[in-house]
């Protein structure tokens, strides 16, 4: 690789395909996260972002295409196939446990044992070291709670994400994908979870970020995937295109040039259809 090849992507996909009946949810997406970005993926409803992730994440098994790793081709068959990977997700209906403390919701599935006998065969669990973690991850996202024993009920919508987030964040070692965020938060609660993608991007993962918030995402994206008609149609740079265009690339009003400008899409009335 010279220094002007662009960087491998971390995780990528190719000609994805997907089908609920006769609806086609991916029409050949093509997809690709680069190392310590933070890329946005935006879309109409219906547009294919969520079957795109699902894909990424194992959540989904695609008809055809190829998800990679690293550039090597993986088959994921659920998602704790993809986890393996390091590949973690948080789900826009935020899958916490209501009434488990803090430390028990950032380990669910993956709780420490303690060693020796007890650990081995009582399955006894070490809540002290689950704790100690779990803070450990709380302090270096800046999410500030009372007591890391208190249930995840007692939190605003806010902090939970932030737990949802740290626990992504924990345990994804190659790449972090969200679904819309910050969708249900007031103003001040999504600034902080955008604040936490702007640290775990600083801690060098990469994260997916879904969202229909167009200033969120030119307030956090290095990139924005575009998403229509189940596949990408553009990545544009937020430092070089306006919420505008990519709200006209969306709407399929704007299409991407091979030099990377925008142009109005001609209507059925200028392509000759009409004298
Ligand atoms: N399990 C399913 N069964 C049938 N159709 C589905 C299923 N999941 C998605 N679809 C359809 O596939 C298409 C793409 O849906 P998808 O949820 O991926 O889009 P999206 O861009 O995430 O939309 P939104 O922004 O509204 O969440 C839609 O037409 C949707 O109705």
């Amino acid at each position: 690789m010279t220094e002007t090849d662009p960087p491998e992507p971390v995780l990528s996909a190719r000609g994805l395909v997907k089908r609920y009946g006769r609806v086609t949810a991916l029409d050949g997406a093509d997809f690709d996260l680069l190392p310590g970005e933070v890329l946005a993926v935006v879309g109409d409803n219906g547009a294919g972002k969520s079957s795109l992730i699902k894909a990424l994440s194992g959540a989904l098994v695609p008809d055809a295409g190829e998800v990679r790793v690293d550039g090597r081709a993986v088959h994921f068959r659920g998602p704790l196939d993809a986890r393996r990977f390091g590949i973690e997700t948080v789900y826009q209906d935020l899958a916490v446990a209501p009434a488990l403390d803090i430390a028990s919701n950032m380990f669910l599935g993956r709780e420490r044992r303690r060693g020796g006998p007890f650990g081995r065969w009582f399955r006894t669990l070490d809540a002290g070291r689950m704790r100690a973690e779990a803070q450990r991850v709380l302090d270096e996202l800046g999410i500030k709670v009372k007591s890391i024993t208190q249930p995840v009920e007692t939190l605003s919508g806010g902090q939970r994400q932030g737990v949802a987030v740290a626990r992504a964040a924990a345990f994804g070692s190659k790449a972090v994908i969200m679904d819309e965020p910050t969708a249900a938060l007031g103003v001040a609660e999504a600034g902080k979870v955008l604040a936490l993608i702007d640290r775990i991007r600083g801690r060098g993962l990469p994260v997916v970020l879904i969202s229909h918030n167009m200033p969120h995402v030119f307030e956090i994206a290095d990139r924005i995937h575009v998403h229509r008609l189940g596949r990408r149609v553009a990545v544009v740079s937020p430092r070089t295109h306006t919420m505008n265009q990519v709200v006209g690339l969306i709407t399929g009003a704007l299409r991407l040039t091979e030099d990377g400008t925008v142009e109005e899409v001609a209507s059925a009335v200028h392509t000759g259809l009409s004298p």
